[in-house]
Order: C-alpha cells, then structure tokens, then sequence
C-alpha cells in the first residue's frame, strides 16, 4: 500500500460520503431541519466508518459523531494511523435552503457545509480531503490546489456566520480587512485556497475533527495554518479540543499573528 493511495482514499471518501449527503437532502427536503441534520450526520459517519473499517482495518478512527466511549479509545492515542473525520461539518447550514433558491431548483440548499476526511501518521497530517458537494469540487492533498496570488491592499476574512468571535471585528479594523460570514469550518478554510478570501480566524471553541482534513490540504498547497498564537496545531490528543485556528494566504500570516497579539495584550 502506498501513501499516494492514502490520499486518493480519503478524496473518494469524502466525495462519496457528500454526494450521499446531497442524496439525503433531496429525498428529506428542508421541512424538518432537525430530522435533516440528525439523519445527514448519522448517515454519512455510518458511511465512513463502514469503509474505513473494510478498507483500512488496522487503522485507528476519531470522529465527530462517535461516541464518548469510542472517542476516549486509548488504543487511538497509542496508534501510528488515525483517521480523523468530520461526516458533516456545517451541519446547521446543510439544513438550510439557499436564501433567493427557487422550489424545485435543483439544489436548493446552502452550500457552506463540507465533509472531512484526515489521516494523521506519527504525529502529523499526511492525508486530506474536503468535499464540497453543494460546490462540486473535492479539495485534497492528493493534488492540492494552487494559491492564488496575493494582491496587496484590503483583504477578507471569513468567520463565522452564528458565532463570529469579537475579536476578529476588532482585527479586521485592525489591519484593513472585510469580514466575509460563512458556514462550515471546512468551507471557510476552502474559501482561502480558492481565493474567496484570503484568511480565515476563529476562536473561542472547535474540535480536531473541524479543522484536521481542511488544514492538511492547506499546508499542502502551501498556506499557513497554526493557532492563533502562532503554535502549531496538533491532532490525536486525547482532549480532541482545538479551540482557535488561523489559516490564511502565506504572506498575510505575520500581520495577522501581530494585530491578534496587539488585540490580546
Ligand atoms: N464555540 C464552538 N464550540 C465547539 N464547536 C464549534 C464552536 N464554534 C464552531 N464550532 C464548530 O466548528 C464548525 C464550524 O462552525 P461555524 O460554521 O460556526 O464556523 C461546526 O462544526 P459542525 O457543523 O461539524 O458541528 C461547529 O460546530
Ligand atoms: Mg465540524
């Protein structure tokens, strides 16, 4: 087995598990939200764990919508290879019409939602991919996407759209950026390497499972994505928690690291 095969898998997976997920969303429609979100995030883990499991059986799984039981393991934090994943990342907008989508249309739905699919490998990301089904492109470190150029002067920043974080208000007045509101950590992180944006900051709570398989496709094509003090983000502890995160294009990483320094002091 190859690592070039580890990346291949993870981009089928993703892409499989979302074009599921547009499946459910069809056949369920957006009547009852809750019942849409429940049955996308139960399906698509199913889906992943079912195939990781026949596919890469001595390897070890975290995910998102496992239980308490299984996501304390201790055989994960022992293992040379986990799979972190995020069945559906966004869940909240993938149970959201698309403000202005016609009835009948045929995707009616948001389209900042995203599935992860992560390999960490001793200690680091080797693998990744992000479906975004709704966009119909799959980003992965298979073949990462080419950043775009950095044009100097004002820049965007994404955030989040229901819980945007004070702070970045304040830095983006900072250091002359917009603030640009979109669902899904995955979509967030997407946006920067394909030039919607040019950063993305967040704090104030997230876990590994949110990030893991975005920022493996980000430091692959070559952007930077570390805490917000600047540390490096690290996956597989046994607290799953990975509260902040800044992913932007390369150039913009140490203005950005010193007006959230300014703002902490
Ligand atoms: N304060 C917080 N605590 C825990 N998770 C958070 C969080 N803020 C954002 N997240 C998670 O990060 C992902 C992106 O959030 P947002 O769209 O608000 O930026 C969502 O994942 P899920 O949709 O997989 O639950 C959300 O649950
Ligand atoms: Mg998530």
């Amino acid at each position: 087995m190859t690592i070039r095969d580890d990346h291949a898998l993870a981009a089928d997976l993703a892409t499989e598990a979302g074009e599921r997920l547009l499946r459910v969303r069809e056949h369920l429609g957006y009547d009852d939200p809750g019942a849409l979100r429940a049955e996308g995030d139960r399906s698509s883990h199913l889906y992943l764990m079912e195939s990781l499991a026949r596919l890469r059986p001595s390897d070890s799984v975290l995910s998102e919508e496992a239980t308490r039981e299984e996501r304390l393991d201790p055989r994960r934090l022992g293992a040379e290879r986990v799979w972190i994943v995020d069945p559906l990342d966004g869940t909240r907008e993938f149970s959201e019409r698309r403000e202005g989508a016609e009835a009948g249309a045929a995707d009616e739905g948001r389209a900042d939602w995203a599935v992860h699919v992560a390999l960490w490998e001793r200690g680091r990301l080797s693998a990744g991919a992000v479906a975004l089904p709704s966009q119909g492109r799959t980003l992965t470190t298979a073949d990462p996407p080419k950043l775009p150029a950095y044009d100097k002067g004002r820049f965007r920043i994404a955030v989040s759209r229901t819980r945007p974080p004070e702070f970045v208000r304040k830095l983006a007045y900072l250091v002359g950026a917009d603030l640009v509101p979109i669902g899904s950590a995955g979509a967030k992180i997407s946006a920067v390497l394909t030039g919607e944006v040019e950063a993305y900051v967040h704090a104030g709570g997230q876990n590994e499972w949110d990030s893991a398989a975005p920022v493996a496709v980000a430091l692959a094509a070559g952007a930077h994505a570390s805490r917000i003090d600047g540390s490096e983000l690290t996956y597989n502890q046994a607290d799953p928690s990975l509260p902040d995160i800044l992913v932007s294009l390369p150039e913009l990483a140490t203005s950005l690291l010193a007006g959230i320094r300014d703002l902490h002091r």
